[in-house]
């Protein structure tokens, strides 16, 4: 059906059950920091039985990617990426490059006058690549004690929640795959959405949880559930901002349906070219919406009136994706009406809000809040250096006067974060640097290494403020303050950087360092958050040393 040239298909053998199959397309360029299946040539159209066999019962044979080492059966693995390669990978032991003390084109000395931060772009954060890292850092359920808040448009209609996956009625196959996966219980999401998500008829649902909660699988197993295997057309398509993030989305539906036989996932995203004239029959379409736009208006894969489930995941990432709402609101506009619209994100912005209510008619709303940061717990302090040498002297009389247990330094910029990694190391500093260079599945990998405890200073840019929960962080420094490009304090990303310290109840301090120029700076973030930021003298040890009490 695909022929070598033009398609790309990935038949996957599960060593435990009967086999699924997946629609894997190629990367069509590198990606940043998640290394792509490597294509593989289908010579049977798409038999699973056929593909086993012509491998000698190991799957399909396929070349091997450039720069990927084959796995122990001489082939690369089938699987595409997701937690198991960071697994993997980790088990293998794979080592994250770490600090670095040449990093070339970027290794500079500071100017004379001073920081001279403002000469290169700042590091920025970049939603789709943290959405993803914190896919890869969430191996399991992260617990939330909020309660659920669910606002539906008929107050009358009963709601109900389940405890356990039985109460879902589920086919029995899927009900094995859920246990497989280890899911003993449903998440409070998952216990609240389930019941909706399986409505009939259905109902239209926005869930707002934050990442690790449970939404993926959730509505995963929704579409699972709501597919007629033997019917072999497309009935749910499901969106997502990225290539990397669709195929995560991907690799649960792979786990989960693993003993559905007749159950088939293909993937609308840049790369997997389909030859023209050809019909789609598997049930699941995950893609981007660009190439999903393609394939159901220009080159018409797949009937959309037969469409009965229709997925935007990473909702909030995908509004802030140029051009991905209006696309998915296209696409949406050419469903059923009786289509079931589900739209699921990690926060609840104004923007979300609208673009919701261009997707999502009469939807419930599910909404699970984030563990709100605060600077409560922790001690606020400001230093007034002349350049970035007299900043590290000021880091290390800290490191002389208290006792550091992990440390995060926050840099505006890559270059003063290698700098400063360099001088750290010099003095025989463990660090670890983290910092948009690296691939995602590199970051992943330094942060777990930090979590571990295995360095205890971790420098960055803004790359990680937020999301990360280290539990041992006791200190934060800001040795640029994070501002915006109107040179105007950025109070989100201070909120995130800060609030790494002095989580789950523990006292943090933070430390800023600023020029003489920048002090304002420090006022307006006072101002803006009703708080003191005590003023220190970098060279004055004895206070320094009276922040231990
Ligand atoms: N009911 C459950 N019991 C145990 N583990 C679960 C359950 N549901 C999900 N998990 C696991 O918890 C982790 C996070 O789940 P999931 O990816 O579905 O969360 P999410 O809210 O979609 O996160 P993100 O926003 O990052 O995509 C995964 O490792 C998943 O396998």
């Amino acid at each position: 059906m695909f022929p070598h040239t033009l398609g790309v298909r990935d038949v996957k053998r599960d060593p435990t059950g009967d086999p699924m199959t997946l629609h894997t397309p190629s990367r069509p360029r590198s990606p940043p920091g998640i290394a792509a299946p490597p294509p593989f040539s289908p010579s049977n159209g798409g038999s699973m039985a056929a593909a086993a066999a012509a491998s000698g019962g190991r799957g399909p044979q396929r070349p091997r990617a450039p720069g990927r080492s084959p796995s122990p059966g001489g082939y690369p693995s089938s699987k595409p990426l997701g937690r198991d390669s960071f697994t993997s990978r980790r088990q293998e032991g794979f080592v994250s490059p770490g600090p670095r003390r040449e990093l070339p084109g970027h290794r500079r000395e500071p100017s004379r006058t001073g920081e001279n931060e403002d000469s290169e772009e700042d590091e920025r954060e970049d939603l789709a690549e943290s959405s993803l890292l914190n896919k890869l850092l969430h191996t399991s359920l992260v617990e939330n004690s909020h309660h659920v808040e669910v606002l539906q448009q008929d107050p009358s209609s009963p709601l109900f929640s389940i405890r356990t996956f039985e109460e879902l009625h589920l086919k029995k196959e899927l009900l094995q795959g859920v246990y497989t996966m280890g899911f003993n219980r449903p998440s409070k999401i998952q216990a609240n959405a389930l019941p909706i998500l399986m409505a009939h008829p259905p109902q239209n649902l926005i869930a707002q949880s934050q990442s690790g909660t449970g939404k993926t699988a959730a509505f995963v197993l929704a579409m699972l559930s709501r597919v007629k295997g033997a019917e072999r057309y497309p009935q749910c398509l499901c969106l997502a901002p990225t290539y990397e993030l669709a195929l995560q989305i991907g690799h649960v539906a792979e786990k989960m349906g693993r003993f559905c036989n007749d159950i088939r996932v293909t993937y609308a995203v840049q790369g997997n070219r389909v030859s023209p004239g050809t019909v789609l029959e598997e049930q699941i379409v995950i893609g981007t919406p660009g190439t999903m736009l393609d394939w159901c208006f220009k080159r018409r894969l797949l009937n959309m009136r037969r469409i009965c489930m229709f997925v935007l995941d990473e909702a909030d990432v995908m509004i802030d994706t140029q051009g991905f709402s209006s696309q998915s609101i296209r696409i949406q506009r050419a469903l059923p009406k009786d289509c079931q619209m589900l739209l699921f994100s990690a926060t609840f912005k104004e923007t979300l809000w609208k673009f919701a209510l261009q997707i999502v008619s009469r939807p419930i709303i599910i909404k699970l809040r984030q563990e709100e940061l605060t600077l409560t717990n922790i001690r606020q302090y400001y230093f007034v250096c002349r350049n970035w040498e007299q900043k590290y002297e000021a880091l290390c009389n800290l490191y002389g006067s208290i006792t550091i247990g992990q440390a995060m330094i926050f840099c505006q910029t890559r270059r003063s974060a290698d700098w400063l990694s360099v001088k750290m190391i010099q003095d025989g500093h463990q660090v670890a640097m983290l910092t948009a260079e690296l691939s995602i599945v590199q970051r992943a990998d330094v942060i777990q290494r930090f979590r571990d405890g295995k360095e205890k200073v971790l420098i960055t840019t803004n790359v990680c403020a937020r999301g990360i929960d280290v539990a041992q962080v006791t200190i934060v420094v800001n040795f640029g303050l994070p501002i915006n490009r109107q040179k105007q304090p950025d109070f989100e990303t201070y909120l995130h950087r800060i609030g790494r310290t002095g989580r789950f109840g523990k006292r943090g301090i933070a430390f800023n360092m600023v020029d003489s120029h920048s002090v304002h700076l420090v006022h307006c973030i006072e101002e803006h958050f009703q708080t003191k930021i005590k003023r220190l003298d970098p060279d004055c040890m004895d206070k320094l040393e009276e922040l231990e009490n």
